[in-house]
């Protein structure tokens, strides 16, 4: 117990490094929108801005289970605005039930709205809502599993993502942070995963020219920003490009810009290069054999237009055929661990390619980085893949040599292996490529943009939540008031 004098534990920090306001105490009741009560239980983890804490519908007394969380940000704090109207517009459980149906999906990994509201607590004005719980993030899995995800998993985590997305899609919505802090195992089953996080959810574009928003530029989690994010373009295809740089990482272990990541231009101008020569990227991601899904998945995002419905089924189809060639079918037990899958390679010799994943491979962390040559500021093919109004062309060429010229790429790689592009039905060997090296395992932070900071009125009305997204919050709360 403190005596007099006792210092005060030091206020926690959310996972962008901003102060939380005090927590909200266990057996705390809230209250709402359709006047259903909520009874708060233990934390159960930290965001960007506030915290997560288990939750039971309220009737009498305190609950022994816990079958709900409840997230809960001060009113000012723009991504939980967003998410929660995310939730009540798109994710109503008849909603997402209609389209399982019509779509014959056994499973979908959209979380359902199961309620929102406000509260009142330490003279603070909080808004909440209300979730389904689900268990381990994808993120934590992967640091665990030193890194590195089998091939057929990544393949599997990816199909259920691309459900999601298009159900997103469908309600004119792009999620715009997909990465493995995002994706939570169901409590039901650890091989279905929910996307969560609908913070950075917005309408994505409908516009006929390519155009830039300098409000909007890196929006995201840097290492996954796709390309058109980086320019402040929420698109569908970008959704595809983020997915695909995080079954990179769960392939490879890093990405090669994970060393700049405080350099977001630098980080879009590899990303703008590795998509002028996807296999020579590849090469330089993957020590050792480039699964040729993963360049089918990332070539097919390279010919998907910016404001154009990606082709789902297509997307879909590379990865079941991965998943096919490998030994492995959609929809199997997930099998998070390398060995999972190589013991079903040695069960069935003969029938099974060895995963370009598992054995093979060295992990990109264990080796040094070598200077690629220096970036070319020419945009080639890879980036007319986004451009459908030629008279435009040219304009977003400029934009984009007008940001990037000045950026240098830092990459000290030293290590030159030779790796092979997977066919297949022959092994094509390439030339000697680098690797890169990375020495992370922080859980990667949400960029918030100068934008962001900016507060906003939490008494608007939700007509505007695109551009709210960015209004974070950026003032400390008193936390020295009492609930
Ligand atoms: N429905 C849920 N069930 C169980 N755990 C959850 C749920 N939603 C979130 N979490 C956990 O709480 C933590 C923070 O969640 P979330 O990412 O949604 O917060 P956030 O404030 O948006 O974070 P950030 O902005 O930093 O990404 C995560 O580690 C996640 O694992």
């Amino acid at each position: 117990m403190s005596g007099k004098g006792a210092k005060k534990a030091p206020k926690k920090k959310g996972a962008n490094g901003y102060k939380l306001p005090d927590p909200i105490p266990n057996g705390e009741i809230l209250t709402d929108v359709a006047k259903k009560r909520w009874i708060i239980g233990p934390s159960i983890g930290v965001g960007g801005f506030g915290e997560i804490y288990s939750a039971a519908s309220y009737t009498d007394g305190k609950s022994k289970t816990y079958p709900y969380v409840i997230k809960i940000e001060p009113h000012e704090n723009g991504p939980l605005f967003v998410e929660m109207h995310f939730y009540m517009r798109n994710a109503k459980p008849t909603d997402i039930e209609s389209w399982k149906r019509e779509r014959k999906l056994p499973f979908l990994g959209m979380p359902s709205y199961i309620g929102s509201g406000s509260h009142e607590c330490h003279n603070t004005k909080y808004r909440f809502v209300v979730m389904e719980r689900f268990g381990k993030n994808l993120w934590d899995i992967f640091l665990e599993n030193n890194r590195i995800f089998p091939e057929h998993t990544v393949y599997n985590i990816a199909l259920q993502i691309i459900d999601v997305l298009e159900y997103m899609h469908n309600k004119t919505y792009v999620h715009a942070d997909i990465k493995g802090a995002n994706l939570l195992q169901s409590l039901k089953s650890a091989d279905h995963n929910y996307l969560v996080d609908f913070g950075l959810a917005s309408h994505y574009t409908n516009k006929t020219e390519y155009k830039p928003d300098p409000k909007k530029t890196h929006n995201g989690t840097i290492e996954y920003t796709s390309r058109d994010m980086h320019m402040g373009i929420p698109t569908m295809r970008g959704d595809f490009e983020i997915l695909g740089y995080n079954m990179i990482q769960w392939l490879c272990g890093s990405l090669p810009w994970e060393k700049n990541l405080t350099e977001p231009l630098n980080v879009q101008k590899q990303k703008e290069k590795a998509f002028e020569d996807i296999p020579q990227f590849l090469k330089k991601c993957f020590s050792n054999t480039v699964p040729e899904s993963i360049f089918k998945f990332m070539k097919l995002i390279n010919v998907t237009k910016f404001n154009e419905s990606p082709n789902y089924a297509k997307f879909k189809d590379i990865l079941i055929r991965g998943l096919k060639d490998i030994g492995h079918k959609p929809g199997e037990r997930l099998g998070f661990s390398a060995s999972s899958t190589v013991s079903k390679v040695l069960a069935t010799p003969g029938k099974i390619k060895k995963p370009a994943s598992e054995v093979l491979r060295k992990s990109p962390r264990m080796q040094k980085t070598r200077s690629p040559s220096p970036v070319s500021n020419a945009l080639n093919d890879s980036d007319l893949g986004s451009l459908i109004i030629s008279s435009r062309k040219g304009k977003r060429v400029q934009d984009k040599r007008r940001i990037l010229k000045n950026i240098e790429v830092t990459d000290d790689s030293d290590t030159e292996i030779e790796i092979k592009i997977k066919r297949k039905k022959k092994n094509k060997k390439d030339e000697n490529s680098e690797v890169v090296n990375k020495d992370i395992g922080q859980k990667p932070l949400k960029r918030i943009t100068k934008k962001s900071q900016k507060q906003y009125d939490p008494d608007e009305t939700v007509s505007d939540d695109e551009t709210k997204v960015n209004n974070f919050r950026h003032r400390e709360l008193n936390r020295d008031q009492k609930c």
